[in-house]
């Protein structure tokens, strides 16, 4: 008898009415007793040549509307995990070459530089000869560095690439690529002159070193210039953090005082409307914030070892956070036990987002919407943004 894929599994196989996981198939495909698949209408043809070798993407052979169903069920799945259900919308897609951020390996092998993303789940870089989720500025790149570090990669030897697109241009950071004497300093100085780089840094293991920065470089966030310190956090692509600011605007409505947690260089503290406190982790990005705007009392804090207690937070009228993927434990425990009214819970993880919904829900507020994003577009990496009240 044949059985039908009916969703997307967590790690992107399809799986079937009878629970049977499939690899590479889509919700609507057919699946034979001999295992044999016949396609169904949300299959597509995977627009990249690299698929699906290339662990950037996980999800090109399924069309937006089965992708968009994947995000949703992801995040239902992990909050029924927790017996909670929710009004999750519909999701916001990044549309494809728009990621601004990427980490790329690369590798001096046989006399060429190989440079890409690792293969699914492999340290084999695949060599990329195009990419359908990369911002054609950092794309563009790709050729040139692949010039430039054959001269500066020892053979065998690999080197981790970081690209962000800055206000003034890309910024690049190379991870264990040496640049000692004259001529390997010059050389870095000339390619990012040539390449009109915003801000070229080495780290050969100690820490970057900036060799080229010929204006400070920023990010802009809801119109605000702000420092950029190198490797900050920014969200993925420009569209996905306009959809996660739009959500946590319309979660916290217009609160007169409010607090950021986890704020990273104030993505969400630079949008909301009154007085706001901002804690942070990294040093750089806490002073990028203050140079950005003083006006924000921005707290240099470890939110896990020290979250803000419930009397710090009772009489706030909102509170934002977006911790890392391993969530907001700590911090949520706090939150349950205070009066803040509303609460946006900004998260790339479904699973400790849900663990944390339930603290919040158990200490009385109650989970009005979450809205899936689906800013790495194909890849099987959730982001959310959800809203809390009481
Ligand atoms: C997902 S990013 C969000 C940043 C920011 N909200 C944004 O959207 O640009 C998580 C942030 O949490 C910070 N962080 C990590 N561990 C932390 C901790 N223990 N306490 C406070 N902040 C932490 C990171 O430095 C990072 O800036």
């Amino acid at each position: 008898m044949s059985d039908i894929v009916v969703r997307i599994a967590a790690r992107g196989d399809g799986v079937t009415a009878s629970g049977r996981h499939v690899a590479f198939a889509a919700p609507g495909d057919v699946v034979a007793e001999d295992g044999s698949v016949t396609a169904g209408p949300h299959r597509q043809v995977p627009p990249c040549r690299h698929f699906p070798e290339c662990g950037g993407c996980q999800l090109q052979h399924v069309d937006d509307e089965a992708y968009a169903a994947y995000l949703v069920e992801r995040v239902s799945g992990a909050l029924a995990q927790h017996d909670l259900t929710g009004d999750v919308r519909a999701p916001h897609l990044s549309p494809p070459r728009t990621r601004r951020r990427a980490t790329l390996r690369a590798m001096k092998a046989g006399g060429r530089v190989l440079l890409g993303f690792n293969a699914e789940k492999s340290n084999r870089i695949i060599d990329l000869a195009e990419c359908h989720i990369l911002r054609p500025e950092l794309f563009a790149l790709l050729d040139p560095l692949r010039r430039l570090l054959g001269l500066l990669l020892a053979p065998k030897r690999t080197a981790e690439i970081h690209l962000t697109l800055a206000d003034q241009g890309v910024d690049l950071l190379l991870k264990g690529v040496k640049a000692d004497g004259f001529e390997a300093a010059q050389g870095l100085v000339d390619f990012a002159g040539e390449q009109g780089l915003a801000r070229l840094s080495l780290d050969e293991g100690v820490g970057p070193e900036v060799r080229w920065e010929p204006q400070p470089a920023t990010a802009t966030l809801s119109g605000r210039p702000v420092p950029l310190p190198i490797a900050a956090f920014l969200q993925a692509t420009e569209d996905g953090e306009r959809a996660l600011v739009d959500s946590v605007l319309e979660a916290v409505g217009t609160p007169a005082t409010s607090a950021d947690l986890f704020a990273g260089i104030g993505t969400f503290a630079l949008a909301l409307p009154g007085r706001v406190l901002a804690a942070e982790a990294g040093r750089g990005a806490v002073l990028a914030l203050k140079r950005a705007a003083p006006s924000i009392a921005a707290q240099h804090r470890d939110l896990y070892r020290r979250p803000l207690m419930a009397d710090e937070l009772n009489g706030l009228d909102a509170v934002v956070l977006d911790p890392p993927r391993s969530g907001a434990e700590a911090q949520v425990e706090q939150l349950a036990a205070s009066t803040v009214p509303r609460i946006a819970y900004v998260s790339c993880n479904p699973a400790t987002f849900a663990r944390d919904a339930a603290v919040l829900v158990s200490g009385g507020y109650r989970l009005d919407w979450v809205r899936p994003v689906g800013q790495f577009r194909w890849s099987t990496h959730v982001e959310l943004a959800a809203a809390f009240s009481r």
